[in-house]
């Protein structure tokens, strides 16, 4: 028997339901994400550290769960919440169901809720601070009280909090599941990579492309990083709002000018922008989901992404020296920049599409290619 649960927003809207994870108190952020797969993925992605998603796919857990698509080993969501409770999974990857998953983990999830109305409420009035709570003690009262009691997402660094302890090697490249094997890096580049909740697929492009990694904690000074001697840096994913992130700031303005060739992504990407001089602004309700379209405004190409951000690099405040490179087809806003005076790139994005579509994995193309000419421009000099 499902308990029940509670969802508050903290204008003291109440979605009651039932509960179909841990029994729990959690608050956060609450957004909606349209992706119809990829449920593990999403929860298990860094970037939604304290922040409770709501799909809006009425059939969630139809896949079960498995260890290899978890994208760092952990749930960071703050909760979850969908129309139906699941039903037994039917996939031969599964190894547990996902309301086990989910307790096992420690995560509350709400369903059997009318997330249609839900999702109409953050789409008018943006994402909501909130909270879910489930388990014998929850009341409505005590929900909307943790609601009223998270101070929202804005000026959090979350990335420090998200970061791995201490570097690691990375050189393992996708899985091919007619095998069960993986691909491993020819170690061509040595890039250095700044987790700031980084997700597995991207080291995992980034091996495929030839990359053998070093994973560095959010805070490693450039000159730790220079002292590698790598071929480039990558800036990852991660939580949070990027403003408050100045030690990541400061250094990628080293990077930048000794011409490292960089690239970011997503939390990346809005670091990149603020080390060159752009602002970032809180989006209403963000972008989450697995249909986007973006236009790649050199060639005038359309793709379709997935994207999970709440913040944004203001366009209007790009100074002379970068360029856009990618906008959003749903609201105009800036989705990828790259410097006119240094080899550096960055994408809004998630071309390592875990989950999604694959359309825009060429965004990791200038980033390899710098590296390339970079290493034949030494080649030449010596
Ligand atoms: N996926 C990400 O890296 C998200 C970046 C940032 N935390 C945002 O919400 O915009």
């Amino acid at each position: 028997m499902n308990q029940p649960a509670f969802l508050a927003l903290a204008d003291g809207t109440v979605f009651e339901g039932l509960s179909f994870g841990a029994p729990v108190l959690r608050a956060g952020e609450v957004v909606f994400n349209t992706a119809m797969t990829g449920y593990q993925e999403i929860l298990s992605d860094p970037s939604y550290a304290r922040q409770i998603v709501t799909l809006t796919y009425p059939h969630i857990g139809n896949t079960g769960c498995t260890d290899e698509d978890d994208e760092r080993g952990q749930v960071f969501a703050a909760g979850l919440v969908v129309r139906e409770l699941p039903t037994p999974p039917s996939n031969w990857r599964t190894q547990v169901d996902l309301p086990r998953w989910l307790s096992e983990r420690g995560l509350p999830a709400i369903a059997e809720i009318d997330t249609r109305k839900l999702t109409r409420i953050l789409r008018d009035r943006g994402a909501q601070n909130g909270a879910l709570m489930a388990g014998p003690d929850a009341t409505a009262e005590k929900a909307i009280e943790a609601a009223r009691g998270f101070s929202g997402l804005l000026g959090m660094d979350l990335a420090r909090e998200v970061t791995c302890g201490k570097p690691f090697e990375w050189r393992r490249g996708s899985l091919d599941l007619d095998t069960g094997k993986e691909a491993e890096s020819s170690g061509e580049f040595h890039v250095v990579a700044y987790d700031f909740g980084c997700k597995h697929n991207i080291l995992r492009m980034l091996a495929d492309r030839g990359c053998r990694i070093t994973v560095v904690p959010a805070q490693t000074p450039a000159a730790d990083v220079f002292a590698m001697n790598p071929d480039g840096v990558f800036m990852s994913n991660g939580p949070g709002d990027p403003e408050p992130c100045g030690y990541a700031i400061e250094a990628i303005r080293s990077f930048l000018a000794q011409k490292t060739p960089l690239f970011g992504i997503c939390l990346g990407h809005q670091l990149l922008g603020l080390a060159a001089g752009a602002r970032t602004v809180k989006m209403k309700f963000g972008h989450h989901g697995a249909n986007h379209p973006v236009q790649n405004l050199d060639s005038g190409q359309v793709m379709i992404s997935s994207q999970n951000h709440g913040f944004a690099v203001d366009e209007a405040t790009l100074p002379a020296n970068v360029r856009p490179t990618y906008r959003s087809l749903f609201d105009g806003s800036l989705q990828g920049i790259g410097l006119t005076d240094a080899p550096a790139y960055s994408f809004q994005g998630h071309p390592e599409a875990s989950p999604g579509p694959h359309d825009v994995a060429p965004v990791f193309d200038p980033f390899i290619n710098a590296m390339r000419e970079a290493r034949s421009a030494t080649a030449k000099a010596s």
